[in-house]
């Protein structure tokens, strides 16, 4: 099946190349000319506008935007939605917020056109591994579209079979759903990301706490001296806390242990923040999550002014003095 692609970063490249490798063909657009050209050896067609890319596609067309979440995709879907017919269809691969999806849907559905909002996971390792993909639009427009998702998702693979599936959708054990109308796609991603900042700050502070088993503050009895890489690389091996965010702990420890290449500033790009807005809307309690975004936060200031409000607190009533 052909597929226009544009946005030929680390994601949008990769899944060209996966279906390039796996029988289908591409249209590929950039900004950028050198990522086109890269893509042109690689078998996929090359466009130097937005208006040459659709030109380019078969009908009925499928062009995939694979962009920041924001303006750019937002500037980038309308544009192309102008130069498409009726039956056509535009995907958002990015992480968009899930209203912005709800609200393109409507204006690209009252242009006769489909909007395929697809939350995609895997990243960097989407090439080989295949990515997993979480999809929201018209069933029609999904259905068209599954030779791409079935090439792109990873596949039975050597993951075991959940008990108690059969007769279940199969396309979530292979790697993909179609989770319900355009928005529910990137709403189930969100929540995914949400999901792994909770999984991530665990990790990060229970490597924190071992990495600080050797404190001068603790009884000298007491005090551990851990190789916080073997611990890493022993808890991947058959223990309850075993995951693939726990096996990259285990690589990035393995080269080097005190993280000397981070400065321990960690962004965000908006999925967090949103998770934590839907669980208000539904009132629904998401400790662990807000913890962790809030962790991100703070790991991008120093002594924050809420910290020498606690110091002056504490001088006021206790006369305990902070060091400056
Ligand atoms: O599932 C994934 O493959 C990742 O979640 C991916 O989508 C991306 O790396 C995050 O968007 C980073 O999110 P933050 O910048 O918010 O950490």
């Amino acid at each position: 099946m052909q597929l226009g692609m544009v946005g030929l970063g680390r994601m949008g490249g990769n899944i060209v190349r996966r279906l390039l490798r796996n029988g289908h063909t591409a249209v590929v657009f950039d900004q950028d000319p050198k990522a086109v050209a890269a893509l042109v050896q690689e078998g996929a067609v090359g466009a130097d506008s937005l208006e040459d890319f659709v030109s380019k596609l078969e009908v009925p067309r499928t062009a995939w935007v694979m962009l920041p979440a924001g303006d750019p995709t937002e500037v980038t879907v309308m544009k192309i939605a102008g130069l498409m017919q009726p039956d056509d269809v535009i995907i958002d691969g990015g992480n968009s917020f899930y209203k912005d999806d709800i609200r393109r849907a409507a204006a690209l559905n009252e242009k006769g056109l489909h909007y395929v909002d697809v939350g995609t996971s895997g990243g960097v390792w989407g090439l080989e591994r295949g990515y997993c993909m979480m999809i929201g639009g018209h069933k029609e427009a999904v259905d068209r579209l599954d030779p791409i998702f079935s090439t792109l998702a990873p596949g039975l693979g050597e993951v075991p079979r959940t008990p108690g599936r059969d007769g279940r959708d199969p396309r979530a054990e292979h790697g993909y759903i179609h989770a319900g109308p355009s928005g529910a796609g990137h709403f189930v991603k969100m929540v995914h990301n949400g999901i792994e900042y909770g999984l991530m700050q665990a990790y990060a502070e229970g490597f924190d706490i071992l990495k600080h088993a050797n404190s001068t503050e603790l009884p000298e009895a007491q005090r551990f001296d851990l190789n916080i890489g073997d611990v890493a690389e022993v808890w991947r091996r058959g223990s309850v806390v075993s995951s693939w965010l726990l096996d990259l702990t285990a690589t990035a420890l393995a080269g080097d242990e005190n993280l000397d290449a981070f400065s321990g500033h960690v962004a965000d790009s908006g999925e967090g923040r949103w998770t934590l807005n839907a669980a208000i809307e539904e009132a629904v309690p998401a400790h662990v999550l807000s913890a962790a975004l809030y962790a991100r936060f703070r790991s991008r200031q120093g002594a924050t002014y809420a910290d020498k409000l606690l110091s002056a607190m504490r001088k006021g009533f206790g006369g305990h003095q902070e060091p400056k």
